[in-house]
């Protein structure tokens, strides 16, 4: 029936035609003007919608840890409201020579060795957006224990710094020492930042960062009481969710610094020379006793009438290096429910953890970054690497900076007893852990979260999304345009003629 219908309306359409000459002129000029109105209408819709050309803004955080400093350079698109554009970290720097806190003595070597990488960001941010660009410095725990041990050192060097950095052209906005829990926090919200769990609102992951003079977790606990340790807690709204973080560091507890406590425990025994479990059969080196005491972790310990030097001989055991690890550890005292070590409140595991820095450097040389593995199969890999004859590793790893490769044994054996005896990972938790050095492209450290925080860029709430992306809306405008046209055209030729038969009939 319909088909009949629609032949039916096309015969009076070509009658029409026939029966009124000047209707087609009319129908053309019509559709003309028609057609021009849909090109203007699309023309309108997406010239005024079309994304600017991608234009980005640029921040600079340097992270002067322990161990060395290292310098990032995050980007993000800058038409974006309230910078709420993706960020990602553009370029990095390691500054050449050791952490800021190791010129103590000479201050403004501090303030100088910042100047190649420095020179580095100038090239690498584009030059009009140099006076624009904020530059930060964060100080981690090589700058807490030169505080703790002398707080005019620890001035000195921050001002040697400042004063290096303000000679550059980008924003400065200073330099300052984080405290454990903002380390601590600033890294889990990098983690899942880059994770895009924030925006999205999804289960979190834990973070576990060990540096060379501290370390620190941080995870979203299920059941969480806060009160049993407001210390350890830090809440955040991001996004429009709410977060219950419990974070905490261990001051001396990076693998630097428990490498000193662990020889400081043996040089108790005797003290000229340590026969070291940890250490590779064959390996045997002179150190100096002020050189190992030279820090607050363990310059209480320092034995009486102790001679300036001491053997460090290798023994390659890898259960006697566990016990020697295990020394460095209180877990005897616990006010709390539940402690982690050293009377240090922690509630129960819970998720996912993401662990970086040296937890990434020192699994990833020895092949065992793969969770997935038993623990027991990961012990016995570890024993096999400590019992390694010392000569063997340097001729293997001619590549590798010998003080990294040295200690490795003793690295891998602090790392599984801190997650297994410190945090109480199970056999079966062992593999929610996934050591990481980078997540799409960005290092997971705490410098991104800190920069994220300090430039306003997640917001609390959830940032109103437009309704429709550039392409969706330009779409939607052009297919109603042309159902609009379709509907003008079929209501002309079925009703324009009835009009022009009229005459005919009277
Ligand atoms: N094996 C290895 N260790 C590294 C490397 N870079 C740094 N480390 C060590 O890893 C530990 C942590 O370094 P880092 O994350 O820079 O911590 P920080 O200096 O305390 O902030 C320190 O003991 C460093 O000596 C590396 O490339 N390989």
């Amino acid at each position: 029936m319909s088909a009949q219908r629609a032949a039916g309306s096309l015969t009076d359409c070509r009658e029409m035609k026939e029966k009124n000459p000047w209707h087609t002129p009319v129908t053309i000029s019509i559709t003309v003007i028609g057609v021009i109105a849909i090109v203007a209408l699309v023309t309108v819709a997406v010239l005024q919608n079309k994304p600017v050309p991608q234009k980005y803004k640029y921040g600079i955080v340097l992270d002067a840890g322990s161990s060395h400093t290292a310098l990032y350079i995050y980007k993000w698109p800058a038409e974006k409201d309230n910078n709420t554009g993706r960020v990602e970290q553009e370029h990095s720097c390691k500054v050449k020579g050791k952490g800021i806190s190791s010129y103590a003595e000479t201050p403004w070597q501090a303030g100088e060795s910042l100047t190649e990488c420095m020179e580095d960001a100038v090239k690498q941010v584009p030059t009009k957006r140099h006076f624009e660009t904020p530059l930060y410095l964060g100080a981690t725990a090589g700058m807490r224990l030169l505080h703790m041990e002398n707080s005019v050192a620890s001035d000195k060097v921050f001002q040697a710094v400042e004063k290096s950095l303000q000679k550059f052209p980008f924003s400065y906005q200073g330099a300052r020492m984080l405290s454990g829990q903002e380390e601590g926090a600033f890294g889990w919200v990098t983690v899942n930042y880059l994770d895009d769990r924030l925006k999205q609102g999804l289960e979190t992951t834990g973070a576990l960062d060990l540096g060379g003079a501290s370390t620190q977790i941080s995870f979203v606990p299920k059941n969480y009481i806060i009160s049993e340790s407001p210390s350890n807690s830090v809440t955040f709204r991001l996004y429009g969710n709410d977060y219950n973080l419990y974070t905490h560091s261990f001051l001396c507890y990076g693998k630097d610094q428990v490498l000193r406590l662990a020889l400081a425990h043996q040089t108790k025994s005797g003290p000229g020379e340590i026969a070291d479990p940890c250490f590779h059969p064959g390996y045997s080196e002179s150190k100096n006793y002020s050189v190992l005491y030279d820090s607050p972790c363990v310059s209480d310990r320092k034995p009486q009438g102790a001679p300036v030097t001491f053997h460090h001989k290798g023994e390659g055991n890898f259960q006697q290096c566990q016990e020697v690890v295990k020394n460095v550890f209180n877990f005897t005292s616990c006010k709390y429910s539940r402690c982690s070590f050293n009377g240090v409140f922690q509630p129960p595991l819970h998720g996912q953890f993401g662990a970086f820095s040296a937890y990434y450097y020192v699994m990833d040389f020895l092949n065992l970054t793969d969770t997935s593995v038993p623990l027991t199969t990961v012990k016995d890999k570890l024993a096999k690497h400590c019992a390694t004859p010392w000569n063997q590793i340097i001729q293997q790893h001619p590549e590798i900076h010998v003080k990294y490769l040295a200690e490795y044994c003793f690295s891998g054996a602090y790392i599984l007893t801190l997650l297994t005896e410190g945090y109480n990972f199970t056999s079966e938790s062992y593999s929610s852990i996934k050591f990481i050095k980078k997540i799409k492209g960005s290092d997971a450290g705490w410098t991104l979260g800190y920069m994220l925080n300090l430039t306003n860029m997640i917001p609390a709430e959830a940032p109103d999304s437009p309704p429709l992306p550039h392409a969706g809306y330009v779409s939607i405008v052009t297919v109603i345009a042309l159902l609009i046209f379709t509907l003008f055209i079929i209501f002309l030729c079925r009703f324009r003629p009835s009009s022009s038969k009229q005459p005919q009939i009277v």
